[in-house]
């Protein structure tokens, strides 16, 4: 019988551990590298040939440099997912999940659970194109720059032979539709099955991406988890990592990513964070165009009028659910383009034109739920690849927003393995950042122009945050410079998407501090160029918060579904209806013109709308203080000037 195990064997996969050993004895040389051959020979799964002159000249350095055992070419076939599945499987790195359709759990090691901002660097020959120059005696907060030879040394300390005993993925992705002027190629090298099991869920990868590119230029996308063999240290949880060494770099000037020791997606998928923001916006800047952590929306009313939306929040903080809600207004239907990242450009005739550059969502688990976010529960029913959540013992998953939908006969399993876990106990069952990776084609409410080569027309620019305080439900920027000064002023609660301590209240602007390819005044710049431009027609900006919490730390506004109700108003703004009022720090909802029809919950609009002077007094003052130190001479003079007015008028409140 012809089984996936006798083939991934007859290709010649063996077991990471065994490998190495086995090329040892087979050369009986005491193990080192296996005497150069041919490239081609190393190859178990693709064909060398089919890669162009660019690709292989950009492999065979790196495997030259990596020495991986095996080379595997990949191409984005049905099968070869399921022989990346049979490999991790056996690896030990995911267990399938009966309950569920071709899903599968993964468990990190502990110490690999998100992404390390500390750790992420941008390396350019000039440190003022990367970061601004901070006030004296402060440290910068808006990136780290990294000299091109202090990194050069870095990376040499960490990938030669890093990939010893392991295979090399060669991924061949696109970030936007194939072919579409918008889109760019990458490639990217990893010695991680999970991680090319996953590229192929957030990206699209295979034939067709090399045939696109032809022997163009990509960007360089290496990967290593940091653990050659022998391994120095035993791995927990099956998770090959090496957290004491993590790095991830950015080389913008040779269109290069490297990045090392962490395997966890925000790390490790180099087309997201690191390629489609950090690199994507320079590439933006210097082109004209802008690239985003923006979700993307359409939602149209009764009468079949539609728009779109993009919507930019900092990471765990209510994109993916924004994206695809199910609006508790059933006048609305919500469609979803794309959950995290955003490529915009203005077209010819002035519109301001979106697409997702992604093919998946790689989304927050916990608070995910059939009352919350029943578009994603359907979504993450089949092929979907968890990491870090809990399971239960009929099968399926289980995190902290499940509690209704589980029976209590089952047992659930934490993420650290714990069996019989309860509540109790203390610790969360799921890992605060546990996530789900799914193909976005599965989302029933895809919109039908998700892959539009041309993008989706965005109408409303929507900025928030967590703000436990202080500030209102949604507010309206007067107008583009408003905008612009508000996005830069955003704060928010700290989530477990990063390293950082959760709840504390960061400057986070744009929902881009940690994805800002170059200086945050340059970038600010670029945005503020726009409105100089003849014939733009730049979209309403706003301002939302769903997480403001009442004295007794209960959130005022249910969210989720109901936040409908607030798109519904922007919806209405967008068309110019008269249903706003001015306030000190922009225009609010007129009294009722909210929809509040059917709203089971009670909501004591008034806190939720109020501006509390003092509370806005010291806000100016700490934005103020924000930008002088972090952003000082690099401050375009508009910013200044917006927060001026705001605290002049905050003042004559
Ligand atoms: N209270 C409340 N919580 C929300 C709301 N929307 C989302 N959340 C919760 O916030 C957390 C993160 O939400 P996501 O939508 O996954 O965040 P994201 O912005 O897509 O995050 P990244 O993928 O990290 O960029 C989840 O636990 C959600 O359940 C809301 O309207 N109200
Ligand atoms: O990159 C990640 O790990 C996930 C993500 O969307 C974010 O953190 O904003
Ligand atoms: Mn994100």
């Amino acid at each position: 019988m012809y089984t996936l195990a006798k083939f991934v064997r007859q290709c010649g996969y063996i077991k990471p551990n065994f490998a190495s050993r086995i090329v040892e004895e087979s050369l009986g040389n005491g193990g080192f590298t296996r005497p150069y051959q041919s490239i081609a020979s190393q190859v178990l799964y693709g064909k060398w040939n089919d890669l162009p002159k660019k690709v292989q000249h950009y492999v065979q350095d790196n495997v030259k440099l990596c020495k991986p055992d095996t080379i595997h070419i990949c191409d984005g076939s049905d099968r070869e997912n399921e022989m990346l599945l049979y490999i991790l499987q056996r690896d030990g790195m995911i267990k399938p999940l009966p309950k569920m359709d071709n899903c599968w759990l993964a468990r990190t090691d502990p110490k690999d659970v998100a992404r390390v901002e500390s750790r992420t660097f941008i390396s350019t020959e000039n440190m003022r194109d990367t970061i601004p120059v901070v006030k004296n005696g402060i440290t910068g907060t808006l990136g780290n720059w990294m000299s091109p030879d202090d990194l050069d040394t870095e990376l040499n300390m960490r990938f030669p032979g890093c990939m010893k005993g392991r295979t090399m993925f060669v991924i061949p992705f696109s970030m936007g539709p194939v072919g579409s002027a918008l889109s760019k190629i990458g490639i990217e090298l990893t010695d991680s099955a999970y991680v090319a099991a996953s590229m192929r869920i957030m990206t699209r990868v295979g034939k067709k991406v090399l045939k696109t590119l032809g022997n163009g230029d990509f960007v360089k996308c290496l990967h290593s988890v940091g653990a050659p063999y022998p391994l120095k240290e035993p791995m927990v949880s099956n998770w090959p990592c090496n957290p004491k060494e993590t790095i991830i770099a950015h080389l913008p000037e040779r269109n290069e990513i490297c990045s090392y020791g962490s395997g966890y997606g925000g790390n490790s998928l180099l087309g997201k964070k690191c390629f489609a923001l950090r690199l994507g916006s320079i590439l933006g800047r210097r082109e004209g165009w802008l690239a985003e952590h923006m979700l993307i929306l359409g939602i149209e009313n009764s009468k079949g009028e539609k728009k779109y939306f993009a919507a930019a929040f900092p990471s765990a903080c209510g994109k993916t659910n924004l994206a695809m809600m199910k609006s508790a207004l059933p006048d609305y239907k919500i469609t979803c383009v794309g959950d995290d990242i955003a490529w915009m450009r203005f077209d010819k005739d002035g519109k301001l034109r979106a697409i997702n550059p992604e093919a998946g969502f790689f989304g927050v688990a916990p608070g995910t739920s059939m009352k919350t976010n029943p578009m994603a529960m359907e979504t993450i029913s089949r092929n979907t690849i968890f990491t870090n959540v809990a399971e239960t013992s009929d099968g399926g998953v289980f995190w902290e927003g499940l509690e209704g939908e589980v029976s209590r006969t089952t047992k659930i399993k934490s993420w650290l393995g714990v069996e019989d876990w309860h509540a109790e106990q203390g610790k969360p069952a799921a890992h605060p950042n546990s996530r789900f990776c799914t193909p976005a084609a599965q989302c029933p409410i895809m919109d039908e122009r998700w892959q539009d080569p041309e993008g989706v027309p965005i109408e409303a620019i929507i900025f928030g945050g967590r703000r436990p305080e202080g500030v209102p439900l949604v507010y309206e920027a007067f107008n583009w410079q408003h905008g612009v000064y508000i996005g830069a002023s955003m704060r928010s609660e700290a989530t477990a998407a990063a390293e950082h301590k959760s709840k504390v209240i960061m400057h986070d602007p744009f929902a881009m501090r940690p994805f800002f390819g170059y200086n945050f005044g340059h970038y600010l710049e670029h945005w503020l160029s726009f409105q100089q431009k003849q014939d733009l027609d730049l979209p309403k900006i706003y301002h939302v918060n769903w997480f403001r919490k009442d004295k007794n730390g209960r959130f005022m506004w249910p969210g989720f579904g109901e936040n409908s109700r607030v798109l519904d108003w922007i919806f209405r703004r967008v068309n110019g209806e008269d249903c706003a009022v001015q306030s000190a720090i922009g225009n609010l909802p007129r009294k009722g013109s909210l929809n509040l029809e059917g709203l089971q919950e009670d909501v004591d609009m008034d806190a939720l709308f109020s501006i509390p002077k003092e509370y806005w007094q010291k806000e100016v003052k700490d934005i103020g203080k924000y930008f002088d130190e972090q952003v000082h001479e690099d401050l375009p003079p508009e910013i200044m000037k917006e927060l001026r007015s705001l605290e002049a008028r905050v003042n004559s409140m």
